[in-house]
């Protein structure tokens, strides 16, 4: 469960097909948030739809552009998660890692998440910070209850990364035609000592060597499951889903607004800051963060947000504040403190504020969204 895998074949051997299979496998777990996406545009994926939390299908620039908020969100997700992690008691998470049991209490945010790319040479192509972030993910990602699942069938070093190839991962070789593209799937001297992808025919479809399950590869096929079952599987995988209150994002009706641009969490504090305050409390922040660029921050805590604005000198400071008769104090930021880092950053000292504009609607009352930030302490105290 916790791995990476890498998929690679000619095409029409049946990289997508097992794909599917698989994500469907997680479909059935209601846990599970799949991101899903299809590089190709083809309709092989759509049964996947209903119970995504994240999907596209095509190349265009706005369906990139929508992979790579998500993918920086998930480093952001995986940063946070690391954190949670290393703040469990030892014997609670005596390997660091996530397992089964940490990943079913939904209070800690450590659910499985699995995304699936399919044809991700496309995503690759041009975008060094892409293949950068998916490569520490695949490398970091699993500990963390993140998983990859990437198919291509242009099978050279730029659609799969000599960083996966050092890593524990899972590798599926459908037919290919030559030792290079066989050793990059298979991992390296694999055509030398006789594991050779290269020996299936053609009619071969769904048969492939499976490296990285037991000690050695070993010769599959894939279960078939044709477009009508794969819909009945994600149609029952949705039920469950419905049942649990586990559908969210995407199939929920929920996506979350591509963030392309390189403004940094400095620029969207200062987007949500509140017209009129001075100081706000780092959960404020937290929140007004995640209704607008729930891609970005969806599941981030105050805690997390002042961790984020450490490194560029912000400090916390103590605010009071009345709320209900109560006198509370917590820690949050002063707008000052804000306004100089972002004049700082501009050639002329004098950042331009921007306007605040409120988030769209909330989502609907039943979504269970797991990306909703968790409910505040009462005073989580940290600086
Ligand atoms: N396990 C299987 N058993 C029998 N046939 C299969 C199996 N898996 C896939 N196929 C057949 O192979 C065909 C090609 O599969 P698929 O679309 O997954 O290939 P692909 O490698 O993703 O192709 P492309 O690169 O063009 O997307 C499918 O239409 C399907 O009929």
């Amino acid at each position: 469960m916790f791995a990476l895998m890498i998929i690679g074949a000619l095409p029409r051997m049946g990289k997508t097909f097992l794909l599917r299979l698989l994500a469907l496998a997680a479909a059935l777990d209601p846990s599970a948030e799949l991101h899903v996406y299809d590089l190709r545009g083809g309709a092989d994926l759509l049964p996947l739809e209903p119970v995504a939390h994240r999907f596209r299908t095509g190349d265009d620039t706005d369906d990139l552009a929508y992979l790579k908020a998500d993918i920086r969100a998930l480093k952001a997700e995986m940063a946070r998660r690391y954190k949670t992690i290393r703040s469990l008691p030892r014997d609670v998470c005596p390997e660091g890692k996530v397992t089964r049991e940490l990943a079913d209490k939904r209070s800690l945010g450590l659910w499985p998440i699995v995304v699936v790319i399919d044809e991700v040479q496309v995503a690759f192509d041009n975008d060094p910070e892409l293949v950068e972030i998916v490569t520490d993910l695949g490398k970091r990602g699993p500990a963390a209850g993140i998983m990859f699942l990437l198919a291509t069938q242009r099978v050279d070093a730029k659609s799969l990364p000599t960083g996966f190839s050092s890593n524990p991962v899972l590798r599926f070789c459908l037919k290919v035609t030559g030792q290079t593209e066989n050793d990059m799937v298979l991992g390296t001297s694999m055509y030398k000592v006789g594991i050779r992808a290269t020996m299936f025919a053609r009619t071969d479809r769904g048969v492939g060597y499976l490296a990285g399950e037991g000690d050695e590869p070993v010769i599959v096929r894939t279960a078939y499951l044709d477009a009508p079952a794969a819909e009945a599987v994600a149609a029952r995988a949705r039920a469950a889903r419905l049942a649990a209150g586990l559908l969210t994002g995407h199939a929920a009706g929920i996506d979350p607004d591509p963030d392309t641009s390189s403004a940094s969490i400095l620029d969207h504090l200062a987007a949500v800051w509140p017209v009129g305050e001075e100081k706000v409390w780092w959960d404020d922040l937290a929140e007004r963060l995640a209704a607008s660029y729930p891609g970005l921050y969806g599941a981030w805590s105050g805690e997390q947000v002042t961790a984020a604005v450490r490194p560029h000198g912000l400090r916390s400071i103590q605010i009071k504040r009345t709320v209900d008769g109560r006198q509370l104090n917590r820690r949050g930021l002063a707008r000052t403190a804000l306004a100089a880092v972002l004049d700082d950053r501009t050639s002329d000292g004098d950042y331009a504020w921007p306007t605040y504009t409120p988030p769209p609607a909330a989502p609907p009352a039943h979504d269970a969204s797991p990306s909703s930030p968790a409910t505040p302490d009462p005073d989580p105290g940290y600086q």
